[in-house]
Protein backbone atom coordinates (compact mmCIF):
# COMPACT_ATOMS: atom_id res chain seq x y z
CA UNK A 1 0.00 0.00 0.00
CA UNK A 2 1.58 3.33 -0.84
CA UNK A 3 -0.25 6.69 0.28
CA UNK A 4 -2.63 4.36 2.19
CA UNK A 5 -2.17 6.05 5.53
CA UNK A 6 -4.83 9.09 5.35
CA UNK A 7 -8.08 9.49 3.44
CA UNK A 8 -9.38 6.65 1.78
CA UNK A 9 -7.76 3.94 2.91
CA UNK A 10 -7.10 5.10 6.89
CA UNK A 11 -10.75 5.01 7.94
CA UNK A 12 -11.57 2.07 6.48
CA UNK A 13 -8.40 -0.05 7.15
CA UNK A 14 -9.63 -2.55 10.04
CA UNK A 15 -13.20 -2.62 8.93
CA UNK A 16 -12.59 -4.33 5.28
CA UNK A 17 -8.67 -4.77 4.48
CA UNK A 18 -8.92 -7.89 7.08
CA UNK A 19 -12.06 -8.73 6.48
CA UNK A 20 -11.41 -9.72 2.69
CA UNK A 21 -8.42 -11.88 4.05
CA UNK A 22 -9.16 -15.25 3.36
CA UNK A 23 -9.98 -14.48 -0.22
CA UNK A 24 -6.75 -12.39 -0.82
CA UNK A 25 -4.62 -15.54 0.65
CA UNK A 26 -6.55 -17.92 -1.41
CA UNK A 27 -4.44 -16.52 -4.71
CA UNK A 28 -1.17 -17.82 -4.19
CA UNK A 29 0.29 -20.33 -2.78
CA UNK A 30 3.21 -18.87 -1.09
CA UNK A 31 1.37 -16.63 1.31
CA UNK A 32 1.15 -17.91 4.40
CA UNK A 33 -1.94 -18.17 6.67
CA UNK A 34 -2.17 -14.37 7.70
CA UNK A 35 -2.42 -11.17 5.04
CA UNK A 36 0.55 -8.77 6.04
CA UNK A 37 0.64 -5.05 5.33
CA UNK A 38 3.19 -2.91 4.44
CA UNK A 39 1.85 0.73 4.83
CA UNK A 40 4.59 3.18 2.70
CA UNK A 41 3.78 6.98 3.48
CA UNK A 42 5.67 10.04 3.34
CA UNK A 43 3.73 11.09 6.24
CA UNK A 44 4.99 9.95 9.80
CA UNK A 45 2.75 11.75 11.95
CA UNK A 46 -0.28 10.39 10.82
CA UNK A 47 1.49 6.81 10.04
CA UNK A 48 2.00 6.74 13.81
CA UNK A 49 -1.08 7.04 15.37
CA UNK A 50 -2.69 4.78 12.93
CA UNK A 51 -0.14 1.96 13.15
CA UNK A 52 -0.29 2.33 17.00
CA UNK A 53 -4.26 1.48 16.22
CA UNK A 54 -3.74 -1.24 13.83
CA UNK A 55 -0.53 -2.83 16.13
CA UNK A 56 -3.36 -3.08 19.29
CA UNK A 57 -5.76 -5.01 16.96
CA UNK A 58 -3.52 -7.06 14.65
CA UNK A 59 -0.44 -7.69 16.44
CA UNK A 60 3.21 -6.01 15.19
CA UNK A 61 4.43 -8.74 13.22
CA UNK A 62 1.73 -8.64 10.79
CA UNK A 63 2.60 -4.56 10.16
CA UNK A 64 5.21 -2.76 8.75
CA UNK A 65 5.18 1.17 8.42
CA UNK A 66 7.99 2.46 6.02
CA UNK A 67 8.53 6.19 5.14
CA UNK A 68 8.52 6.55 1.80
CA UNK A 69 8.57 9.10 -0.92
CA UNK A 70 7.19 7.85 -4.52
CA UNK A 71 9.17 10.74 -6.54
CA UNK A 72 12.54 9.06 -4.91
CA UNK A 73 13.37 5.63 -6.91
CA UNK A 74 15.85 4.84 -3.87
CA UNK A 75 13.21 5.29 -1.49
CA UNK A 76 10.51 2.86 -3.37
CA UNK A 77 13.41 0.38 -4.35
CA UNK A 78 14.71 0.48 -0.61
CA UNK A 79 10.76 -0.05 1.02
CA UNK A 80 10.06 -3.16 -1.20
CA UNK A 81 13.20 -4.54 -0.39
CA UNK A 82 12.94 -3.83 3.10
CA UNK A 83 9.18 -5.57 2.57
CA UNK A 84 10.25 -8.93 0.59
CA UNK A 85 13.11 -9.25 3.54
CA UNK A 86 10.90 -8.56 6.37
CA UNK A 87 6.86 -10.55 5.12
CA UNK A 88 9.23 -12.89 2.43
CA UNK A 89 7.01 -11.68 -0.56
CA UNK A 90 4.75 -9.24 -1.95
CA UNK A 91 1.68 -10.29 -3.52
CA UNK A 92 -0.48 -6.83 -3.64
CA UNK A 93 0.68 -3.27 -4.45
CA UNK A 94 -1.84 -0.39 -4.12
CA UNK A 95 -0.66 2.43 -5.66
CA UNK A 96 -2.83 5.18 -3.82
CA UNK A 97 -0.48 8.01 -2.61
CA UNK A 98 -1.83 11.17 -4.52
CA UNK A 99 -2.07 15.53 -4.72
CA UNK A 100 -4.13 17.94 -5.89
CA UNK A 101 -2.82 21.37 -6.58
CA UNK A 102 -3.08 23.07 -9.81
CA UNK A 103 -0.86 25.47 -8.58
CA UNK A 104 2.06 22.67 -9.04
CA UNK A 105 1.14 20.60 -12.09
CA UNK A 106 4.17 19.33 -12.38
CA UNK A 107 4.85 17.66 -8.91
CA UNK A 108 1.36 16.14 -9.48
CA UNK A 109 2.57 14.09 -12.54
CA UNK A 110 5.28 13.27 -10.72
CA UNK A 111 3.24 12.30 -7.98
CA UNK A 112 0.30 11.11 -9.60
CA UNK A 113 1.40 9.39 -12.83
CA UNK A 114 5.03 9.32 -12.44
CA UNK A 115 5.24 7.80 -8.76
CA UNK A 116 2.27 5.00 -10.23
CA UNK A 117 4.99 4.06 -12.78
CA UNK A 118 7.94 3.99 -10.79
CA UNK A 119 6.69 1.95 -7.93
CA UNK A 120 4.89 -0.69 -10.52
CA UNK A 121 8.38 -1.11 -12.29
CA UNK A 122 9.83 -1.36 -9.11
CA UNK A 123 7.31 -4.05 -7.64
CA UNK A 124 7.57 -6.12 -10.78
CA UNK A 125 11.46 -7.11 -9.60
CA UNK A 126 9.48 -8.46 -6.73
CA UNK A 127 5.92 -9.78 -8.36
CA UNK A 128 7.08 -10.84 -12.00
CA UNK A 129 7.18 -14.58 -12.48
CA UNK A 130 9.98 -14.77 -15.01
CA UNK A 131 11.62 -13.15 -12.62
CA UNK A 132 11.33 -15.52 -9.64
CA UNK A 133 8.14 -13.83 -7.92
CA UNK A 134 4.87 -15.56 -7.36
CA UNK A 135 2.81 -13.09 -9.91
CA UNK A 136 0.21 -10.72 -8.20
CA UNK A 137 -1.77 -8.12 -8.69
CA UNK A 138 -1.47 -4.33 -8.75
CA UNK A 139 -4.14 -1.43 -8.56
CA UNK A 140 -4.09 2.19 -8.91
CA UNK A 141 -5.83 4.50 -7.84
CA UNK A 142 -6.88 6.90 -10.59
CA UNK A 143 -10.65 9.01 -10.48
CA UNK A 144 -13.58 8.98 -12.00
CA UNK A 145 -11.34 11.95 -13.63
CA UNK A 146 -9.09 9.55 -14.98
CA UNK A 147 -12.37 8.80 -17.26
CA UNK A 148 -13.87 12.00 -18.09
CA UNK A 149 -12.21 15.58 -17.24
CA UNK A 150 -13.15 18.17 -14.34
CA UNK A 151 -12.69 21.19 -16.07
CA UNK A 152 -11.32 23.04 -13.04
CA UNK A 153 -8.22 20.64 -12.99
CA UNK A 154 -7.09 19.85 -16.15
CA UNK A 155 -3.33 18.41 -15.12
CA UNK A 156 -5.24 16.58 -12.37
CA UNK A 157 -7.47 15.39 -15.07
CA UNK A 158 -4.42 14.49 -17.13
CA UNK A 159 -2.13 12.43 -14.60
CA UNK A 160 -5.57 10.35 -13.99
CA UNK A 161 -6.03 9.77 -17.15
CA UNK A 162 -2.26 8.46 -17.26
CA UNK A 163 -3.18 5.93 -14.74
CA UNK A 164 -5.92 4.68 -16.33
CA UNK A 165 -4.21 4.50 -20.04
CA UNK A 166 -0.89 3.25 -18.03
CA UNK A 167 -3.14 0.63 -16.36
CA UNK A 168 -4.88 -0.97 -18.90
CA UNK A 169 -1.27 -1.06 -21.49
CA UNK A 170 0.77 -2.49 -18.34
CA UNK A 171 -1.69 -5.17 -18.01
CA UNK A 172 -2.09 -6.17 -21.99
CA UNK A 173 1.58 -6.54 -21.68
CA UNK A 174 1.66 -8.20 -18.54
CA UNK A 175 -0.51 -10.88 -19.73
CA UNK A 176 0.99 -11.63 -23.06
CA UNK A 177 4.48 -11.25 -21.08
CA UNK A 178 3.40 -14.08 -18.84
CA UNK A 179 4.69 -11.86 -15.66
CA UNK A 180 1.05 -13.37 -13.77
CA UNK A 181 0.58 -9.84 -12.84
CA UNK A 182 -3.06 -8.00 -12.97
CA UNK A 183 -3.05 -4.50 -13.40
CA UNK A 184 -6.44 -3.28 -12.22
CA UNK A 185 -7.35 0.78 -11.66
CA UNK A 186 -9.98 2.25 -9.39
CA UNK A 187 -11.80 5.12 -10.20
CA UNK A 188 -13.50 7.02 -7.01
CA UNK A 189 -16.03 9.53 -7.01
CA UNK A 190 -15.65 12.20 -4.39
CA UNK A 191 -14.68 11.15 -1.11
CA UNK A 192 -14.27 13.21 2.10
CA UNK A 193 -10.57 13.14 2.85
CA UNK A 194 -7.78 15.59 2.85
CA UNK A 195 -7.06 15.91 -0.47
CA UNK A 196 -10.92 16.95 -0.76
CA UNK A 197 -10.69 19.54 1.57
CA UNK A 198 -10.20 23.13 0.41
CA UNK A 199 -10.88 22.58 -2.99
CA UNK A 200 -10.79 26.28 -4.79
CA UNK A 201 -7.09 26.51 -2.45
CA UNK A 202 -6.60 23.75 -4.99
CA UNK A 203 -7.82 24.67 -8.37
CA UNK A 204 -4.49 27.37 -9.05
CA UNK A 205 -5.47 29.25 -12.62
CA UNK A 206 -8.83 27.66 -12.82
CA UNK A 207 -10.15 28.64 -8.92
CA UNK A 208 -12.59 30.80 -10.82
CA UNK A 209 -14.39 27.72 -12.28
CA UNK A 210 -14.76 26.44 -8.17
CA UNK A 211 -18.49 26.87 -8.42
CA UNK A 212 -18.66 24.16 -12.01
CA UNK A 213 -16.90 22.21 -9.71
CA UNK A 214 -19.08 22.35 -6.70
CA UNK A 215 -22.29 21.66 -8.31
CA UNK A 216 -20.62 18.41 -9.76
CA UNK A 217 -20.05 17.37 -5.92
CA UNK A 218 -23.78 18.42 -5.47
CA UNK A 219 -24.18 16.19 -9.02
CA UNK A 220 -22.27 13.20 -7.89
CA UNK A 221 -22.49 13.36 -4.23
CA UNK A 222 -19.96 12.08 -1.93
CA UNK A 223 -18.56 8.13 -1.77
CA UNK A 224 -18.17 6.51 1.64
CA UNK A 225 -14.57 5.17 2.01
CA UNK A 226 -15.66 1.77 2.65
CA UNK A 227 -17.11 1.72 -0.77
CA UNK A 228 -13.57 2.21 -2.22
CA UNK A 229 -12.08 -0.16 -0.39
CA UNK A 230 -14.99 -3.03 -1.24
CA UNK A 231 -14.40 -2.06 -4.25
CA UNK A 232 -10.30 -2.22 -3.96
CA UNK A 233 -10.95 -5.99 -2.90
CA UNK A 234 -13.04 -6.77 -5.33
CA UNK A 235 -10.30 -5.77 -8.33
CA UNK A 236 -7.61 -7.93 -5.67
CA UNK A 237 -9.50 -10.75 -5.58
CA UNK A 238 -11.61 -11.19 -8.77
CA UNK A 239 -9.24 -13.16 -10.69
CA UNK A 240 -11.51 -12.45 -13.82
CA UNK A 241 -10.36 -8.46 -13.42
CA UNK A 242 -7.50 -7.67 -15.50
CA UNK A 243 -6.39 -4.15 -17.04
CA UNK A 244 -10.31 -2.99 -15.47
CA UNK A 245 -11.52 0.78 -14.13
CA UNK A 246 -14.34 0.12 -11.59
CA UNK A 247 -15.78 3.53 -11.31
CA UNK A 248 -17.07 4.09 -7.95
CA UNK A 249 -20.15 6.06 -7.74
CA UNK A 250 -22.60 6.88 -4.30
CA UNK A 251 -25.20 4.63 -5.63
CA UNK A 252 -23.07 2.18 -7.25
CA UNK A 253 -19.83 0.90 -8.92
CA UNK A 254 -19.48 -0.23 -12.19
CA UNK A 255 -16.82 -1.19 -14.93
CA UNK A 256 -15.74 1.16 -17.69
CA UNK A 257 -15.07 -0.96 -20.96
CA UNK A 258 -11.70 0.01 -22.84
CA UNK A 259 -12.37 1.99 -25.48
CA UNK A 260 -10.41 0.75 -29.07
CA UNK A 261 -9.50 3.04 -32.19
CA UNK A 262 -11.37 0.35 -34.05
CA UNK A 263 -14.49 0.51 -32.37
N1 LIG B 1 -10.56 12.32 -2.18
C1 LIG B 1 -11.17 12.17 -3.36
O1 LIG B 1 -12.22 12.79 -3.63
C2 LIG B 1 -10.57 11.28 -4.39
C3 LIG B 1 -9.25 10.84 -4.29
N2 LIG B 1 -8.75 10.03 -5.28
C4 LIG B 1 -7.37 9.57 -5.21
O2 LIG B 1 -7.23 8.76 -4.04
C5 LIG B 1 -5.85 8.71 -3.67
C6 LIG B 1 -5.74 8.94 -2.17
O3 LIG B 1 -6.10 10.30 -1.96
P1 LIG B 1 -6.95 10.76 -0.67
O4 LIG B 1 -7.00 9.66 0.32
O5 LIG B 1 -8.21 11.36 -1.17
O6 LIG B 1 -6.03 11.95 -0.21
P2 LIG B 1 -5.17 12.17 1.12
O7 LIG B 1 -4.39 13.43 0.87
O8 LIG B 1 -6.04 12.05 2.30
O9 LIG B 1 -4.15 10.90 1.11
C7 LIG B 1 -3.11 10.82 0.17
C8 LIG B 1 -1.96 10.04 0.79
O10 LIG B 1 -0.88 10.01 -0.14
C9 LIG B 1 0.31 10.34 0.55
N3 LIG B 1 1.28 10.93 -0.39
C10 LIG B 1 1.17 12.10 -1.05
N4 LIG B 1 2.27 12.33 -1.79
C11 LIG B 1 3.11 11.28 -1.58
C12 LIG B 1 4.40 10.91 -2.04
N5 LIG B 1 5.11 11.71 -2.88
N6 LIG B 1 4.94 9.74 -1.61
C13 LIG B 1 4.25 8.95 -0.75
N7 LIG B 1 3.02 9.22 -0.26
C14 LIG B 1 2.47 10.38 -0.68
C15 LIG B 1 -0.13 11.33 1.62
O11 LIG B 1 0.83 11.42 2.66
C16 LIG B 1 -1.44 10.70 2.07
O12 LIG B 1 -1.23 9.71 3.05
C17 LIG B 1 -5.16 9.78 -4.52
O13 LIG B 1 -4.47 9.15 -5.60
C18 LIG B 1 -6.31 10.63 -5.06
O14 LIG B 1 -6.00 11.25 -6.29
C19 LIG B 1 -9.50 9.62 -6.36
C20 LIG B 1 -10.79 10.03 -6.47
C21 LIG B 1 -11.43 10.88 -5.50
C1 LIG C 1 -11.93 18.54 -7.53
C2 LIG C 1 -11.32 17.15 -7.36
C3 LIG C 1 -11.67 16.56 -6.03
C4 LIG C 1 -11.28 15.35 -5.62
C5 LIG C 1 -10.43 14.42 -6.43
C6 LIG C 1 -11.13 13.54 -7.40
O1 LIG C 1 -10.47 12.76 -8.05
C7 LIG C 1 -12.59 13.61 -7.52
C8 LIG C 1 -13.23 13.20 -8.65
C9 LIG C 1 -14.69 13.15 -8.62
C10 LIG C 1 -15.51 13.22 -9.66
C11 LIG C 1 -15.11 13.55 -11.01
C12 LIG C 1 -16.09 13.61 -11.97
C13 LIG C 1 -15.76 14.01 -13.33
C14 LIG C 1 -16.80 14.25 -14.19
C15 LIG C 1 -16.47 14.75 -15.59
O2 LIG C 1 -15.65 13.84 -16.19
C16 LIG C 1 -17.68 14.88 -16.47
O3 LIG C 1 -18.24 13.61 -16.66
C17 LIG C 1 -18.70 15.77 -15.83
C18 LIG C 1 -19.52 16.37 -16.93
C19 LIG C 1 -20.75 16.63 -16.73
C20 LIG C 1 -21.41 16.32 -15.41
C21 LIG C 1 -22.45 17.35 -15.12
C22 LIG C 1 -23.70 17.03 -15.90
O4 LIG C 1 -23.83 15.91 -16.45
O5 LIG C 1 -24.54 17.92 -15.96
Amino acid sequence: MIGAFVGIFEAQFSQCFWAHEEAALGLWTDCGSSLQVALLDMNKTEAESLMQTLTKQYGQERLLFLHCDVEQEEQVKAAFQKTMDTFGGIHILCNNAGILNESTWEKMISVNLVGVIRATYLVLEHMNKLKGGQGGVIVNTASLAGIGPLVSCPVYTASKHGVVGFTRAMSAASALSGYGVRVNCLCPGFVQTGLFSNIPARLGPFSHLKDGTQLLVEKFGIVNMSQVVEAFFELVTDETKDGAALLVFQQERKYMPAVSVTD
